[in-house]
């Protein structure tokens, strides 16, 4: 693809899925793109949840935000523009919804005229759009190459695999990483259709098919076998953005954060918290709150319900009876968005109890907390299984296979073991992986060249 011949200017415009989660590496890859003079993004975005995306996006001359008009599906409540708003059984309509916008980007994109149009997973139909209008497409995984190896694993087939196919690393599958029976239940999620539209496992094979190239928010020190992977499966180029860390949040903790956290002593506090859309069940959380009442460490505790109920009315029902008394001075509990990156960062803050969202897991990284992993959903269990068997930095909870339980001991003993066991080999080899990758993940030349490398690739494709 040559760019604009007299500004030689490459005009990007981005795409994620209506989903936090996704719309935020989309913004990072954004920002890392647009502080290379001669890159233009349009962003394009739901009209109601422009006005987040205004506070995350750097913006320049040469970045803006087209908002765009979410199509009326029955049972979607107006307004509902984004997974975390929806309710477990209304976010499959947000689909249907995205599918009924083919007319409405196809308009944008021909007044826009990018050179490339960057989409996300569920947009199966935009690269004929795209061909058809001259224009390069690149399908943007938000998700690791581990994780998205597993899934190209299955093409070819003609069935979805059953539970027990999926428990067991597929051939020429990098490793010995396999699925326990309750994370290959969950992995069967991606073969189901709902509403009538494709399942996410069509959508991704249609992605990858029709694109001109797919670009991972990887790198090849991070995920190099499963790389080479995902290239052999799907034989489609494969561009790497490199080692993408959330840049760290402007201004300070909130003061009552701050005087709370400051009462206790360096690395002693474990912070819990599931990101931003990953909600734990009834007995989920009885077990949690006991397992960590049972390390007699201060704790932060963070439970997030769906958008449909009433967060204080949940955190009452689901504690167990005459918890927050018992805790009390040493634990709290929150329900609501904190600010991750700097509690993370507080001195205080020993451990991170957490869902194994990547973007969760670096920023546990970069810091000096132990990481315990407790995955729960999608590809939560491929990341955790990354940091935890790959790069062995953390630990996760131990669970039980047919589904998934885990018990207040469980909790107990993965803490107990990065916390309290320190002079354990496993723990003192965690402790020196910890330190590896937070050096490599904080060199600001490697990010760079891979971002050069990646203008370079977008530029020739
Ligand atoms: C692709 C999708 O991303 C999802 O990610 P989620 O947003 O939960 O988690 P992270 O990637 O850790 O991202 C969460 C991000 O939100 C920030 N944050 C979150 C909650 C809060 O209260 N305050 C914060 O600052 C946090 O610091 C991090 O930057 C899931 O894994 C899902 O499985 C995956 O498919």
């Amino acid at each position: 693809m040559s760019t604009d011949e007299n500004s030689n200017e490459l005009h990007l415009v981005m795409f994620p899925f209506l989903a936090f989660g996704h719309i935020s590496p989309f913004v990072q890859l954004s920002n890392k793109l647009s502080s290379y003079s001669g890159i233009r993004i349009s962003f394009l975005a739901a009209s109601a949840n422009v006005r987040r995306i205004e506070t995350m996006l750097n913006r320049t001359a040469a970045t803006q935000i087209i908002p765009l008009t979410l199509p009326h599906v029955d049972g979607l409540p107006e307004g509902v523009e984004n997974t975390a708003d929806t309710s477990p059984a209304t976010v499959e309509l947000l689909k249907v919804a995205l599918d009924l916008m083919q007319p409405q980007i196809k308009n944008l994109l021909t007044h826009l005229k990018p050179h490339i149009v960057i989409f996300d997973f569920a947009q199966s139909w935009l690269p004929p759009i795209a061909t058809e209008l001259g224009i390069k497409s690149v399908c943007f995984s938000v998700f690791l190459g581990i994780a998205i190896a597993y899934v190209t694993a299955c093409i070819g087939r003609n069935i979805p695999p059953t539970i027990e196919e999926v428990t067991n690393p597929p051939p020429g599958f990098p490793g010995t990483i396999g699925f326990r029976t309750f994370e290959a239940s969950d992995f069967l999620y991606i073969f189901t259709s709902f509403h009538g539209t494709p399942s996410v496992f069509d959508r991704l094979m249609k992605c990858f098919n029709g694109c001109d190239a797919i670009l991972m928010k990887s790198c090849t020190e991070m995920e190099g076998p499963y790389l080479d992977y995902i290239t052999k499966q799907v034989n489609k180029p494969l561009l790497l953005i490199g080692p993408v860390v959330p840049e760290p949040y402007s201004g300070e903790l909130d003061q009552t954060w701050t005087n709370w956290l400051t009462h206790f002593p360096a690395r002693s506090v474990i912070y819990c918290s599931f990101g931003s859309e990953t909600f734990l069940t009834d007995d989920q959380i009885t077990e949690l709150a006991l397992g960590l009442e049972l390390t007699g460490l201060p704790f932060f505790l963070v439970l997030n319900f769906p958008a449909n109920l009433d967060s204080s009315v949940e955190l009452k029902r689901t504690l167990p009876r005459g918890f927050m008394e018992r805790v009390k001075g040493k634990g709290v509990v929150h329900s609501g968005w904190v600010q991750q990156r700097h509690i993370l960062a507080h001195e205080s803050v020993g451990c991170y109890v957490c869902h194994a969202g990547f973007s969760s897991v670096i920023e546990a990284l970069v810091n000096d907390c132990q990481l315990v992993m407790l995955p729960l959903k999608g590809d939560q269990f491929m990341n955790s299984k990354l940091m935890a068997m790959d790069w062995k930095v953390g630990v996760e909870v131990n669970r039980r296979d047919e589904d998934g339980y885990f018990g207040k001991e469980d909790v107990f003993e993965a803490v107990k073991s990065v916390m309290m066991e320190t002079e354990t080999e496993v723990a003192k080899s965690i402790r020196e992986n910890h330190k590896k990758w937070k050096g490599f993940l904080q060199n600001d030349e490697i990010q760079k060249k891979y971002i050069i490398d990646l203008v370079k690739d977008l530029k020739t494709l």
